[in-house]
């Protein structure tokens, strides 16, 4: 087996007294798709800043390319892309602009920075706002931009988290695409996301995060009983979320039927 790309072993960490990660354990291979899923704070954004060494585990360790991250220097970044939830790019620069930052900040000439982003942004239909400052564009033109700023010095390795964010279907096609061309070309993809279909059909491997520990660790067809036809139903089971409809239900009726203040107020 190829050496692993990242290991994780018996991470911990809380926030004051709330455990967020008891035990997580994992080690990835390169040239893998892995889904990181799980439910609203479950942990996963923190799991990866620890991996970026942005945040400080409370126990356990993290090897990225077989070096702790107390002992790295800053030469690994190079062979990272991150796309952080939610970011906020630069507004007041164009995508050019900003994306020529990123990539002088990664060790690229800018004019090298400037071509790549170029050719970049104009496949995933950016061209015309090129030179546009951010400020002016869509959520999902802001998304392909942090997409793109992820992978304009070429890395090895990509942690992106909720990348699909605001992307329109055929955007989260492409993206799709390019993850498993990048694949199929030795990289290795990192990704959380909450949109069950593409996870279940673009990963190679799925770990799923519960209750502070990994609850679920394979591929899909490995992963599926017989109930699950599908990684939203394999989700729900593990995650012990079963009455949904109930609690619509429940939710509703202390909308229309509770007797609120307000609505006492105004009989
Ligand atoms: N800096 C912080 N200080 C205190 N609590 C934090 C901090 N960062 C995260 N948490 C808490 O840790 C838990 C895990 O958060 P995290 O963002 O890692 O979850 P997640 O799995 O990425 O969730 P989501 O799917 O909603 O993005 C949450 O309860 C969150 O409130």
């Amino acid at each position: 087996m190829a050496n692993s790309v990242l290991k994780l072993n018996h991470l911990q960490k809380r926030f004051g007294s709330k455990v967020v990660l008891s035990d997580v354990d994992f080690e990835i291979q390169p040239g893998t798709i892995v889904g990181y899923i799980g439910p609203n704070g479950a942990g996963k954004s923190t799991t990866v800043k620890i991996i970026l060494g942005l945040l400080e585990p409370d126990g356990g360790s993290v090897e990225l390319f077989g070096q702790p991250v107390s002992s790295r220097d800053g030469s690994y970044k190079k062979h990272i892309g991150y796309v952080p939830e939610g970011a906020d790019v630069f507004n007041a620069l164009t995508a050019r602009e900003y994306l020529q930052l990123v990539g002088q900040l990664y060790g690229m000439t800018s004019v090298l920075a400037g071509e790549r982003a170029e050719k970049l942004c104009a496949i995933v239909g950016l061209s015309d706002a090129l030179d546009r400052r951010i400020v002016s564009y869509s959520k999902g033109m802001r998304q392909l931009v942090l997409i793109i700023a992820s992978l304009i010095h070429n890395p090895d390795v990509l942690f992106w988290d909720e990348p699909l964010n605001g992307l329109d279907a055929n955007a989260v096609l492409l993206v799709e695409e390019i993850l498993r061309e990048l694949r199929d070309r030795g990289k290795t993809i990192f990704y959380s996301s909450h949109i069950m279909d593409v996870v279940q059909k673009l990963s190679d491997r799925i770990i799923l995060l519960n209750g502070g520990t990994v609850v679920a660790d394979g591929p899909f067809s490995e992963l599926a009983h017989e109930d699950d036809a599908s990684l939203q139903e394999l989700f729900n089971d593990l995650t012990g979320y079963a009455e949904h409809g109930e609690k619509a239900h429940e939710f509703v009726d202390v909308l229309m039927g509770g007797g609120t203040d307000a609505e006492n107020e105004t009989d």
